[in-house]
């Protein structure tokens, strides 16, 4: 297989309460989970851009100075909060942020599980028209994210595979976990889960001038 484009760096400091302490939490909720959104509301047609809160704008700035927008400032921050037992469905994250993702994730370690698309790619060598994949089958490799740490995703591994999170109360590790060796756990563990709390920072591109809807006074 070839390597997937999917890097995980080290935060020495930043902790989850840093979050909760954070003024003026915005929290709405989807599919059970709380979520903020920051930096406006990405659109096909352009975001709005808002102004990031100063701790997330740090984040965004030490991220991008990393390079890993292609020299673009990073402007948009969704943080998501998953409880013991919530998960997020397989999912594309589509051509609004392409082409990079990057996610800090804080409180506990998740699995992020990556998924051959349903209708490609996956029984090439096959003669046979294959059977419906179930998620299982498609399920071909995970990353465990551990508490402080960066993952950035690009390339293949945001363009050609779904992700999402298993709405698990704990995750074993599995011979499909491809970063083990960089992680202080082995084979064969099974962690259990705590609240986490992510930041999945990104640069959205398509960004309108906010003064054609404002106008102006008021
Ligand atoms: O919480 C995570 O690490 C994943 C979040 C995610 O996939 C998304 O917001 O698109
Ligand atoms: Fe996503």
């Amino acid at each position: 297989m070839e390597e997937p484009y999917a890097k995980i760096l080290a935060l020495e400091t930043f902790r989850v309460e840093q979050v909760y302490a954070a003024p003026k939490p915005k929290w709405t909720q989807l599919s059970g989970r709380k979520l903020q959104n920051w930096g406006g509301l990405p659109h096909p047609k352009g975001m709005v851009p808002e102004k990031l809160p100063a701790w997330l704008q740090s984040y965004a700035e030490k991220i991008s100075s990393l390079g890993a927008f292609g020299g673009k400032l990073a402007n948009h921050v969704l943080v998501n909060e998953y409880l013991p037992g919530q998960g997020i469905m397989p999912h594309e994250d589509g051509p609004l942020y392409f082409p990079t993702v990057t996610t800090i994730s804080l409180g506990s370690h998740t699995l992020l599980d990556f998924y051959h698309p349903v209708s490609r790619g996956q029984h090439a060598d096959s003669e046979q028209v294959p059977a419906p994949q179930t998620e299982e089958q498609r399920h071909f490799l995970s990353l465990l994210l551990e508490p402080r740490s960066l993952l950035v995703l690009q390339e293949d591994m945001y363009v050609r595979y779904l992700h999402g999170i298993q709405p698990t109360t704990s995750d074993t590790i599995t011979e499909k976990v491809a970063n083990v060796a960089a992680c202080s756990t082995a084979l064969g563990d099974e962690l259990l889960r705590g609240t986490r709390v992510s930041l999945t920072i990104r640069h959205v591109p398509k960004v309108l001038k906010t003064a054609i809807f404002l106008g102006k006074g008021k």
